[in-house]
């Protein structure tokens, strides 16, 4: 396909998303489906191209005064791709496949600067109704906090250290480039590729099948070791899902003491079995999903309870960034009670002087500190760390103070940590 028959296609999709209200994923799959004749080079540039207009959705639309797919993706293909103004002409010439001549209108919104008055939920491309949550968070960085949760991201992994170290990975990943992460001694990063250039599938790679990696994002590599999770200790994972935090728990145990994995839901956990396998993990035992009569004997012994929680997911909008304009205020208070009930389940499996670390991938108050507090006023045997005590104990790079100044919590965000966004409590138990 040509540029202008991949850009014609990337208008297409995002008229079905916004038609149909549905994840983009599904209507990216569904356009495959429906055009076999475009190869995988083709339909990656369009899923990027369909994902860098949803990331950059509010600015984009305030630039082009117009937020239709087509506005939508003219003006990514200039901010996002480095097309010039100028080029966009001759893309957009009409011909078969091709997007319709520019108007002047168009032409305009392609060279407009955003003035530095606009709205920051403008400036920042997140949604209008959490502006008063960014300002509370990020006060006059609101802007720029949402702006670095609206670019690309990189490909982060964790080297797992039951089967590999850093240097042989990075022998073996050589043709991806990957480095070394500011943070995480476990981890690699690979940097964000521009415009319709593919971001290697280190998944099928070689050193994947082998378990010596995991595609993990830095920031959950540092919330699983900031739990403090080491070796011969009682661990349990209460919200293991897939297994993510899980492998990276029994790699910091060193494969020893007893990790346990838990998550309410059995198809989310299905596939913890063969990661498990692959990664050589050997101190985990899977409990069985939704079933809490089997926490039962676990509680009150637990040296460290991981919550990774259901959130939603504010954090990662650099991958999703669908989700962001689909969120809602009920979707949020739905997240912000299933955490409080997961919070009180696994305050009971604390060991006295033992440690519940609360984990989300959201920037959100109502789900981190707002959820802290309620946490502290149903369980006052509980008391908050510093998280820079945590954060010492586990990682040898200095830290960066928490995005939002607080020395309770800490709040990574890609503009101040390189990372998703990720909240990290500590939470002990009195002895
Ligand atoms: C953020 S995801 C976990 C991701 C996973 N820890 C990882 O690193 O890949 C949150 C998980 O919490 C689970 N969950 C929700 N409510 C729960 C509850 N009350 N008890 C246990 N798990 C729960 C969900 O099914 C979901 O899999």
């Amino acid at each position: 396909m040509t540029p202008a028959g991949r850009a014609s296609a990337a208008i297409e999709v995002l008229t079905d998303l916004a038609a149909r209200k549905r994840p983009a994923a599904e209507a990216l799959k569904d356009w495959g489906l429906g055009h076999r004749f475009a190869g995988s080079g083709d339909r990656a540039a369009i899923g990027s191209l369909v994902y860098d207009c949803l990331r950059q959705r509010a600015s984009s639309a305030f630039a082009m005064e117009d937020d239709s797919p087509r506005a939508l993706v003219l003006r990514a293909l200039v901010s996002a791709w480095g097309m010039t103004p100028e080029s966009m002409g001759t893309l957009c010439d009409g011909s078969r496949f091709a997007p319709e001549p520019l108007s002047d209108a168009e032409q305009a919104g392609l060279t407009r600067v955003l003035p530095p008055d606009a709205p920051s939920w403008v400036r920042g491309d997140y949604p209008q109704w959490l502006e008063a949550a960014f300002a509370g968070i990020f006060g006059a960085a609101a802007a720029e906090e949402g702006a670095a949760l609206s670019l690309r991201a990189p490909v982060d992994l964790r080297v797992n250290t039951l089967k590999a170290k850093r240097d042989k990975v990075l022998k073996a990943l050589a043709r991806s480039n990957p480095s070394p992460p500011a943070y995480a001694a476990p981890g690699l990063r690979i940097a964000p590729r521009q415009g319709p250039a593919r971001t290697p599938n280190v998944e099928a790679d070689a050193a994947h099948g082998k378990g010596w990696i995991e595609v993990q994002d830095e920031g959950s590599q540092i919330a699983a070791l900031m739990s403090g999770a080491g070796p011969r200790q009682q661990v349990i994972d209460l919200c293991a899902g897939a297994g993510g935090k899980t492998l990276a728990l029994a790699a910091a145990m060193e494969n020893t003491g007893q990790l346990y994995a838990y998550d309410a839901n059995r198809v989310r956990l299905r596939p913890i079995f063969e990661r498990l396998r692959r990664a050589g993990a050997r101190n985990v035992q899977v409990l069985e999903a939704g079933q809490e009569d089997g926490l039962k004997p676990l509680r009150d012994r637990m040296d460290r309870v991981v919550i990774d929680a259901p959130c939603t997911g504010s954090g990662t909008w650099r991958r999703r960034p669908d989700a962001k304009w689909r969120l809602s205020p009920d979707m949020l208070a739905a997240r912000v009670a299933d955490q409080a009930a997961v919070l009180d389940a696994g305050a009971a499996l604390v060991k006295p002087g033992g440690s519940l670390t609360y984990i989300t991938c959201s920037v959100l108050p109502p789900e981190n500190r707002e959820q802290v507090d309620g946490f502290l006023s149903r369980h006052p045997d509980f008391a908050v760390k510093p998280w820079r005590e945590a954060w010492d104990a586990a990682i040898d790079a200095e830290a960066p103070p928490s995005a939002d100044g607080s020395d309770e919590t800490l709040l990574m965000t890609p503009r101040s940590h390189g990372t998703d966004g990720f909240f990290v409590a500590s939470l002990e138990r009195r002895a």
